[in-house]
């Protein structure tokens, strides 16, 4: 019985983890669950898997989880300092961090610190910090299974390899919904059509960097410090149907891919059970719906946000986690219809050239080198905002 705590429980992963978990009722054992506003969910959630401890990171909906879970055992704590420390349990084996954005980085940290393997689908963790927590994985002898599709893919076809046989890594891309648009565009589009990935139904954050092509460069830097590789072993490939989901080239010139529906229980399930494949009720793959699969190349001067996470990941330091930064507060903005499109591209960039380099930052420095680029992100979206509103 692997027994389980979920960081972000009600979100896209979160949840589709909890179906998982129903599937495999015999080998999973929820412990913890934790959401940070939807408290209903959460509520629902609890009295359904009765798991040790929730956690509502938002203050006010404490007072109402607790009395809504009164009849149970189920200990219920607030505030985003339990997700530090609920991640230490004893009772815990892996710990998912299904949560989204910077907010995964410090639970990380501590579940790692408890000598508890972590089933990763929390990528800003490792874009931000991703030296500092593989090896400190390696440090406490604890496990990172990736649980992002093609992280996923990529260690499936590693299985059995050595890592010194790999030439290079392609990172397959969807291309969002804008695939194949120009920037003339991509400037009046709106969150309603950036909202409708062709194939996977995700978190809105997600989603949005799919469409605007940050969420490859996001990828590119996870699978960089995952699989110990250069950034030139890294390939972005377009390929519109999600159905190849990485692959791997070794030295001898032979490809190993790994191929499935888009659907995320797959990944979740390999990542929870790893390294058992039992069965399941999952949705098979039929050929016949997919005869043609095609690839193309990834458009860098459309889609800015993927060269921009290049150059982060070049430069190294605290780069990608300024990138990280100013892409999470540019994407709120987007969301609020705030900025448009092309102007997520523009504050990151402006971001990064705003705050000095630093080479070496240590885990620490990462809270405030976040804090600052947010600040300054924020800043160029008010500037923006005005011009936006009168150009609209
Ligand atoms: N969705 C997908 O298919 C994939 C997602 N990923 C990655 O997985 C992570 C989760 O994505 P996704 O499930 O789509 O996201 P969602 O937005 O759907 O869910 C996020 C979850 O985290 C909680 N949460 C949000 N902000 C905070 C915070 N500051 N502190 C604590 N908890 C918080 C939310 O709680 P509440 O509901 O209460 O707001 C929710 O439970 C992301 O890093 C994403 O990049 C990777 C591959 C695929
Ligand atoms: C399901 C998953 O892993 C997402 O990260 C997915 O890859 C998004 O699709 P894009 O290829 O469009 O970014
Ligand atoms: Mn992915």
């Amino acid at each position: 019985m692997k027994r389980i705590a979920i960081l972000g429980a009600t979100g896209s992963i979160g949840t589709q983890a909890l179906e998982v978990a129903r599937e495999h009722s015999s080998l999973v054992k929820i412990e913890v669950l934790t959401a940070a506003n939807n408290a209903e969910l959460l509520i629902k959630q609890a009295l359904e898997f009765l798991p040790k401890t929730v956690v509502i990171t938002e203050e006010s909906k404490y007072q109402h989880v607790k009395e809504a879970l009164s009849a149970t055992t189920i200990e219920v704590l607030t505030g985003c300092d339990a997700l530090n420390d609920v991640v230490k349990g004893a009772s815990i084996d892996m710990v998912l961090t299904a949560l989204v954005g910077f907010a995964g980085l410090e639970p990380t940290v501590s579940a790692i610190q408890a000598g508890k393997d972590v089933a990763l689908a929390n990528k800003e963790t490792l874009v931000v910090a991703g030296e500092h927590i593989m090896s400190l994985a390696n440090q406490y002898g604890t496990k990172i299974l990736p649980v992002d599709s093609e992280h996923s893919a990529i260690f499936q076809c590693l299985s059995g390899e050595s890592l010194d046989s790999v030439e290079k890594i392609y990172l397959t891309a969807s291309g969002g919904p804008f695939r194949g648009k120009d920037r003339s565009f991509l400037a009046h589009i709106t969150k309603r059509e950036a909202l409708k990935h062709p194939n996977w139904i995700m978190g809105q954050k997600i989603t949005i960097d799919s469409a605007s092509l940050m969420n490859k460069g996001l990828e590119v830097i996870e699978a960089k410090w995952l699989f110990n590789l250069s950034i030139e072993q890294i390939e972005v490939i377009v390929h519109p149907q999600s159905i190849i989901h990485s692959l791997v080239q070794f030295n001898d010139g032979s490809l190993k891919a790994q191929l499935g529906l888009p659907d995320m229980k797959l990944p979740i399930q390999y990542a929870l059970l790893h390294p058992g494949r039992p069965t399941n009720s999952f949705q098979r793959f039929d050929f016949m719906d997919y005869p043609q699969l095609s690839f193309e190349k990834p458009d860098l001067e459309t889609f800015a946000n993927l060269r921009l996470a290049y150059h982060a990941i070049q430069q190294g330091g605290n780069m990608p986690c300024i990138l990280n930064a100013a892409n999470e507060v540019a994407v709120a903005a987007f969301l609020s219809d705030e900025i448009g499109f092309l102007e997520m591209s523009a504050i990151i960039e402006e971001t990064m050239t705003l705050i000095p380099f630093i080479l070496s930052p240590s885990l620490v420095d990462y809270i405030s080198i976040d804090r600052e680029a947010r600040k300054i992100a924020s800043d160029l979206v008010t500037k923006k905002k005005k011009v936006y509103q009168i150009e609209k």
